[in-house]
């Protein structure tokens, strides 16, 4: 992969260190020009690669850290993106292909989806389906336009607005565009585009450290505790990619999941509400409560399973019919969006067992159903984050697997 040459420090401007507020945000939107005072004109005429546009830097604080705007305005066909990070996270951005790959078309195109937005009273937008939409097919497809380090939120309220101002006015105006779409739901304590942040990023990490990334189209698709879609990002690429769990019915409305599938009614309600600032509505959280009190016991009995399925050990409770019931349940519980990993727990079991046919048949079950949310990554599994690598093992070849006949059956 291409090796861009990363910005030194010394060769950014550094905003915010003179002038008053107004000067200063007015010096962002100018587009950074001429800001830093004569002192910085050396450094104007030098190249910023792999970034469009010269990074602009918050003031460093009592712990000598900084953050700033990094923007590669044609990113993914020009879309755009923008980075309000340390340094130091830059510095390992740079070694990664993202600014040198093609695009696949699909990316970042959003003529002629299968989806309307539509408004429904007390969720706002959301999307729902044109036509029938299949098992695997792609509903969105699409590049981050604003990740944003985490720690990058100072208390400063004035400093944060400044820099997330100066990160969103870097973006094209099109793509500016899309993210005022984005709704602000988030308790209207904050300025609109902190708002939309906050209402509509998702959990990524950048060297190790924690990131909200913004998906404009995405961030269209409301919650939903047993979604019909389901997602997976690439950290090597930045596409995140939703597709449908199952066959998706024109009218009926496409959803993901914010937060774990597997808590209990009670907690995923507490999660949404401290975590995502909202009340769930979806059609399980609406339910009766005798349908809710049955919905956490599958979950209890699935949790019960995936703890002793992953366990090789010799003291493990874990049998082959626990692997089956572990099918069953999450067929009833609707849960779609994540029932490949009931056929992963199943071909290992299997395996464990030494039935090379199940094995392989539970196997490519898991392949055709999706695997998409587990992709190369990490989350719950059975004891490693290669599910997919293991699925094509044991179709391939099942003695070689290591979980060939590492659970005897119990006499
Ligand atoms: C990422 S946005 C989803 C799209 C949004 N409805 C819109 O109008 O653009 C997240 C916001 O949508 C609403 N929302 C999403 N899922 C919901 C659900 N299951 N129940 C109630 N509100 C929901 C909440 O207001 C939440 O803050």
């Amino acid at each position: 992969s291409q090796v861009f040459p990363r910005t030194p420090l010394d060769n950014i401007c550094k905003l915010g260190e003179k002038g008053t507020l107004l000067e200063r945000t007015q010096a962002i939107l100018e587009d950074n020009q001429g800001v830093c005072g004569s002192s910085n004109k050396q450094f104007e005429s030098k190249v910023h690669n792999p970034w469009t546009q010269k990074p602009i830097c918050m003031p460093q604080t009592s712990s000598n850290q900084t953050y700033c705007v990094y923007t590669h305005k044609n990113h993914a066909n020009g879309r755009g993106i923008t980075f309000l990070t340390s340094p130091d996270v830059e510095r390992t951005l740079a070694n990664e292909p993202y600014f040198a790959q093609k695009f696949p078309p699909h990316v970042n195109n959003f003529s002629n989806p299968p989806y309307e937005v539509r408004n429904v009273p007390g969720r706002g937008n959301g999307l729902y389906a044109t036509r029938q939409i299949e098992l695997g097919e792609v509903i969105v497809a699409e590049t981050p336009v604003g990740i944003f380090q985490s720690d990058a939120f100072p208390h400063d309220k004035a400093l944060k607005y400044q820099y997330i101002n100066a990160a969103f006015k870097s973006l094209p105006s099109e793509t500016q565009e899309a993210f005022m779409k984005m709704a602000a739901m988030h308790g209207g304590k904050e300025d609109e585009i902190t708002e939309r942040i906050h209402t509509n990023s998702f959990h990524g990490e950048f060297a190790g450290l924690e990131h909200f990334m913004v998906f404009p189209q995405t961030a269209f698709m409301n919650h939903d505790c047993r979604p019909n879609g389901m997602y997976f990002f690439d950290p090597n690429t930045l596409i995140k990619s939703t597709h449908a769990a199952r066959t998706i019915l024109p009218g009926e409305e496409l959803t993901i999941n914010y937060i774990s599938l597997l808590r209990l009614h009670k907690e995923r309600q507490e999660h949404l509400l401290d975590v995502w600032g909202f009340k769930c509505t979806c059609d399980l959280c609406s339910a009766s409560q005798g349908k809710i009190q049955i919905s956490d016991f599958r979950i209890q009995q699935i949790r019960y399973i995936h703890d002793g399925l992953a366990d090789w050990s010799a003291s493990s409770y874990a049998t082959i019919a626990m692997a089956e019931w572990l099918i069953e349940l999450y067929e009833e519980e609707h849960l779609w969006a994540s029932r490949p990993i009931s056929y992963v727990f199943a071909a290992l079991a299997y395996n464990g067992v030494g039935d090379a046919e199940k094995a392989r048949a539970f196997a490519i079950k898991s392949l055709e159903t999706g695997m998409i949310n587990r992709g190369v990554n990490k989350e719950m599994g059975p004891g490693n984050n290669n599910d997919i690598a293991d699925m094509q093992a044991i179709i391939k070849d099942p003695k070689s697997h290591w979980t060939w006949m590492a659970r005897p059956p119990k006499v």
